[in-house]
């Protein structure tokens, strides 16, 4: 190939690159082609714009799903709505201008305190055709029709806070909603988490003791590993850094291995050497009843979420 259509040829995939970017076409990262960025007309609105609300509403912002200003949160707290307007998000003290806003609601408050919230909502210019979506634990979606009304369109998400960074996992179910609808909420978490859609709703409460409460039991993991590696003699900076890091790796490798259909014990085994370090540290582990700790971490947060949807 001579040097002219080397360079030619550089120069003009150069500007369908630079054009299909400029279009709202990205490359995709794993299949290296072209991909329309996705992205929602309606409005989102956040009542209660704490933690979980700010991790979905940053999460979507930053994979260019919504333009700030399709978002608004409520809070009573000052400070939680200047984080919502640091973000480009409008920010109000009155839900019910939430609703008026948005075409999806999303209803982010702590459960204990959604019976009070629902009372004001209902019949305040709820239109039939707005789709809300629960994300508050135990709360199931019988009783939060029983609040807006049998015609009411609910879908009950239990997301993660990863979702932040486009790295969530949620679990979907949804009552009154027409396929559409609920193909437009998942796409919507699908944009920034790993999602499974149930038809059971008891599900639910085994997504939030898992993957939603999850996140906390492996930064608890993250905090012990860092406190044996200062026990060793290690920085605590240094620490984190190796912590952190294991846990990305071994999550990244477990998923690609997961695909080529190795296990996870199998991933474990190709640790540890017979009579070697892991094992040494796995012996431990099973003395300490590590395995049954977690697994049971995870039933204790499904039966509080179970609990939860009692109260
Ligand atoms: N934090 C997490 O990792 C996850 C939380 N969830 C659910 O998300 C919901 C929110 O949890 P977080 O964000 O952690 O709690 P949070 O306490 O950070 O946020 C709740 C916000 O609601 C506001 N609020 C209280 N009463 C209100 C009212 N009447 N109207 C409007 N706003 C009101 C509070 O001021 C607060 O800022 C909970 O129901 C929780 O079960 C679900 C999955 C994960
Ligand atoms: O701790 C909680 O109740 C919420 C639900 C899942 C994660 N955080």
């Amino acid at each position: 190939m001579s040097l002219y259509k080397k360079i030619g040829f550089g120069v003009t995939a150069a500007a369908i690159v630079g054009a299909a970017i400029y279009g709202g076409y990205k490359v995709s990262q794993h299949y290296g082609y072209f991909q329309k960025k996705q992205t929602i007309k309606q409005k989102i609105g956040f009542i209660g714009s704490g933690m979980m609300a700010e991790a979905i509403a940053r999460g979507i912002l930053e994979k260019e799903l919504v333009k700030p200003d399709q978002v608004m949160g409520s809070d009573p707290i000052p400070e939680r709505r200047e984080v919502f307007k640091k973000y480009g998000f409008h920010a109000t003290e009155n839900n019910e201008e939430v609703v008026e806003f948005a075409d999806i609601i999303i209803l982010a408050t702590k459960p204990q305190v959604a019976e009070e919230m629902l009372k004001h909502l209902k019949n305040k210019n709820l239109a039939e055709e707005k789709i809300v979506v629960t994300i508050m634990a135990g709360k199931q979606i019988g009783w939060v029709k029983e609040h807006l009304g049998e015609k009411s369109k609910i879908v009950r998400v239990m997301p993660n806070t990863p979702l932040a960074i486009g790295e969530g996992a949620a679990g979907i179910v949804s009552k009154g909603c027409s396929k559409e609808e609920v193909d437009l909420v998942v796409s919507i978490f699908k944009s920034v988490a790993v999602v499974e859609v149930f038809e059971d709703e008891s599900k639910i409460d085994i997504v939030t003791g898992l993957s939603g409460s999850g996140p906390a039991y492996i930064f608890r993991l993250i905090e012990a590993m860092v406190e044996g590696g200062v026990q060793g003699g290690l920085n605590e900076n240094d620490a984190l850094e190796l912590a952190i890091q294991t846990v990305i790796g071994a999550g990244k490798l477990a998923a690609k291995r997961r695909a080529e259909n190795i296990s996870i014990p199998k991933l474990r085994e190709m640790v540890t050497s017979p009579h070697g370090t892991t094992e040494a540290g796995l012996n431990f582990l099973d003395k300490n009843h590590f395995y049954e700790t977690v697994s049971g971490a995870v039933v204790k947060a499904t039966e509080r979420s179970i609990e939860l949807g009692k109260n």
